[in-house]
């Protein structure tokens, strides 16, 4: 795989003109495109397959209800956004993961697509152990992530989103087949925002991240093409 072919942009916008401008922009130096909540709330599948175009997708909703509802939404989502990528939330559970697991692959099936890759959400990289202790649950995070990846796998996901710290432990839990998706990207002169788990680009690539997701770093740059261009470039 090149360098750039690792990062994932999050494009995170109501709006359908920005979205395309900043995808014009940005799509030579990135290796795929992540829509999220806010994209396609706004715009719809439709808006997600202009916008995606012929790059990969990441289709980035996140899902966590019960199964037989997780699996009617991943088969929707399939069938009408044609993700590379797709997530559920890893804390929905064995039984959740599975049915969206299954749902997954029948959908991809029944339209002739492979499959998007079933990647499950461990611990968010904008929490922290207080407030994984807020809500009560294990940490340290670390742990929390790996337990979860744990279960993922078993589940028959093909992957996790975790944050760059846990790269190295989650390889060597989970295989090096295991994707690793990871959020909580800042170049080193980059504000933080709300991540809270955090590396930069050069780093997280170095430690073994299979994607790195970077939004704003690159969106709200001033050129968001020669950011995403200067991240590629660290990477070599
Ligand atoms: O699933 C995700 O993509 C995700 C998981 C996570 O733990 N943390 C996280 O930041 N993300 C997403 O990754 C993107 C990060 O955006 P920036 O913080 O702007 O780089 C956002 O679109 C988040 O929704």
């Amino acid at each position: 795989m090149q360098p750039h072919e690792r990062i994932l942009v999050a494009i995170d916008t109501p709006d359908m003109a920005t979205a395309r401008a900043l995808a014009a922009r940005v799509r030579a130096h990135v290796g795929g495109i992540k829509l999220g909540m806010e994209f396609h709330n706004a715009n719809g599948p439709e808006g997600v397959r202009e916008i995606a175009g012929d790059t990969p997708l990441f289709l980035d909703l996140k899902y966590h209800d019960i199964p037989n509802t997780v699996a009617g939404a991943i088969r929707s989502a399939v069938t009408t956004c044609r993700p590379r990528i797709i997530n559920i939330h890893a804390s929905g559970g064995p039984a959740m993961m599975r049915a969206a697991v299954a749902a997954n692959k029948e959908a991809a099936e029944k339209i002739g697509i492979e499959p998007p890759l079933m990647i499950a959400v461990t611990v968010l990289t904008s929490i922290d152990d207080s407030d994984l202790d807020a809500v009560g649950q294990a940490t340290p995070s670390g742990d929390q992530v790996k337990r979860l990846a744990l279960l993922a796998k078993a589940a028959g996901c093909d992957g996790v989103v975790c944050s760059p710290h846990e790269i190295a432990a989650l390889h060597a839990a989970c295989g090096e087949d295991f994707t690793l998706v990871v959020p909580g990207i800042r170049p080193a002169d980059a504000a933080e925002d709300d991540q809270k788990r955090k590396m930069t680009p050069a780093d997280a690539v170095a430690a073994g991240a299979d994607y790195i997701v970077i939004g704003r770093p690159i969106t709200q740059a001033a050129d968001p093409a020669a950011a995403a261009k200067a991240i590629a470039e660290s990477l070599l």
